[in-house]
């Protein structure tokens, strides 16, 4: 636990008590606006900086969901602060970038384990800590998603620290080769704090920008509303709603 737990947080400004135990994490503070359509009833507790988090209801299931903001460090300061008020399932919903040809925009790709190019892990713990999502969780998400019927691919994320860079070209070709499905910057950092803080968690990421295309026009694209990736945040938005209820169920049984 972080000192000063029965306070407010100080980034997020929650305190203990005040979210649920199902977070759902985004790294867009409008993203979570656009979840909040999804929700029977819901209100928004906090938006201070990067971090806006609502909670809310959906079919029933408490349900809190906050933006982390871009890249690891403000995920892990979120993550940190989110656990310390009582988080204990996440499930990121991001966007991606495809690494593999056949991966179409809007296709979903839910991960089970992340590549740490990310430098905010390694302060952590050394690289050879694996970054692996919840297995159990991610099981949920898997069957949830072929009930749904949605387009998705499962396997491998790398998470990096670098956008606009001039030869992401050459390092999106290195682990093409690799057999790595997608592209983010939070996946990795996210698995691998659940792991050292013993919660669980899962990552969906939307594609946003195909294999060949470069990140700027995909990520303008997305911004202007291009059809498939809109559904493809729908869909991921759904699938991580309906994966908490099914999960809800599953705990309920016993
Ligand atoms: O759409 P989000 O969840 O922010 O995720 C992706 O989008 C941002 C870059 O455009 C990075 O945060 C990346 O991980
Ligand atoms: O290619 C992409 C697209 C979104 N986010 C990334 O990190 N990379």
């Amino acid at each position: 636990m972080m000192e000063g737990d029965s306070m407010q947080q100080p980034h997020i400004l929650l305190r203990p008590g005040d979210v649920s135990k199902y977070i759902i994490l985004a790294g867009d503070p409008g993203r979570i606006l656009r979840l909040a359509n999804f929700l029977d009833s819901y209100e928004e507790l906090a938006y201070n900086r990067e971090f806006r988090t609502i909670r809310g209801s959906y079919k029933g299931v408490d349900i809190t969901a906050t933006s982390t903001g871009i890249g690891a460090p403000s995920a892990a300061i979120c993550m940190e602060e989110l656990i310390a008020c009582g988080g204990k399932y996440f499930i990121r919903i991001g966007s991606g970038g495809a690494v593999q040809p056949y991966i179409k925009l809007g296709d979903l790709v839910i991960s089970t384990a992340a590549v740490r190019e990310d430098g905010t892990s390694r302060m952590y713990v050394e690289a050879s800590y694996p970054a692996v999502a919840d297995l159990e969780l991610t099981k949920v998400i898997i069957d949830t998603c072929k009930e749904l019927s949605f387009p998705y691919h499962s396997g491998l994320t790398r998470s990096h620290d670098s956008f606009y860079i001039d030869n992401e070209k050459e390092i999106v070709d290195y682990w093409n080769k690799k057999n790595i499905l997608s592209s983010d910057m939070e996946t990795a950092i996210v698995f691998t704090l659940a792991q050292l803080r013993a919660v669980k968690a899962a990552s969906i990421l939307n594609t946003v920008v195909e294999f060949d295309d470069d990140v700027k026009s995909g990520i303008e694209g997305y911004v202007n509303k291009e059809a498939s990736t809109i559904e493809g945040e729908k869909r991921e938005i759904m699938l991580a709603l309906e994966s908490i209820f099914r999960l809800e169920k599953i705990s309920l049984k016993g």
